[in-house]
């Protein structure tokens, strides 16, 4: 598939995510690789579900910088990273969810562990509800590349796969192009959903 069209499908997910109300008040960022060395990754700032291909910005993967001068979304080193760790990863997708923002601070352990659920089988690789996905959560920073660095340690001890949450703050999930990407989060996000009111219903 051409840059072009993985862009257009990426422009696509950011207006669905923002129909969704998955990046509220400029909350989010988008990016989909171009290749070993670049990705197109959104403007810091804009409001994620009105993007145009216009608002996507050229990053060097290795070092975070724009060719362009402009300025890529604050959480540039997380996408970047991604792309670093798994060769495979296309596309990465990050919003600020109601679910997700509030299951991570209730969540006390270092990850988010899913079991029981037949839409556990809506992440690439899971074939029963009986297996446990563990969905990592990372206290929040305004530290970037701090963050970036302590995900990358994590990586390199635990698998890491589908995304991790940052807590109080947001999902970052991934996948080999924007469709997979989009499967990730909308299935992680209902299973997040599941999650918040199963504990909150047996907290009664
Ligand atoms: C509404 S502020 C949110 C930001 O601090 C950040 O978390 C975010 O997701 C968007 O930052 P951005 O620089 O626009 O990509
Ligand atoms: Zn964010």
């Amino acid at each position: 598939m051409s840059d072009t069209q993985q862009l257009d499908q990426l422009v696509a997910a950011c207006h669905w995510i923002g129909a969704k109300g998955w990046a509220p008040a400029t909350g989010g960022n988008m990016s989909v690789r171009q290749d070993e060395h670049f990705c197109l990754l959104s403007e810091s700032g804009k409001d994620k579900g009105g993007l145009t291909r216009d608002d996507f910005i050229q990053v060097e993967i290795a070092s975070n910088l724009a060719p362009s001068g402009r300025k890529p979304s604050a959480e540039t080193a997380l996408h970047t990273l991604i792309y670093r760790l798994f060769p495979e990863a296309g596309a990465v997708l990050h919003t600020h969810t109601v679910n997700a923002t509030v299951l991570s601070r209730v969540e006390e352990g270092a990850a988010l562990l899913l079991y029981g659920y037949e839409m556990q089988k809506s992440l690439t690789g899971q074939h029963t509800h009986e297996d446990t996905v563990a969905i990592p959560v990372f206290d929040n920073s305004q530290d970037i590349a701090a963050l970036a660095s302590e995900i990358e340690d994590y990586a390199a001890r635990f698998p890491l796969r589908y995304g991790f949450l940052l807590r109080g703050h947001g999902l970052t999930c991934w996948g080999e192009n924007v469709n997979e990407a989009r499967r990730h989060l909308e299935g992680l996000e209902f299973l997040f959903e599941c999650e918040r009111q199963r504990r909150l219903l047996e907290s009664k």
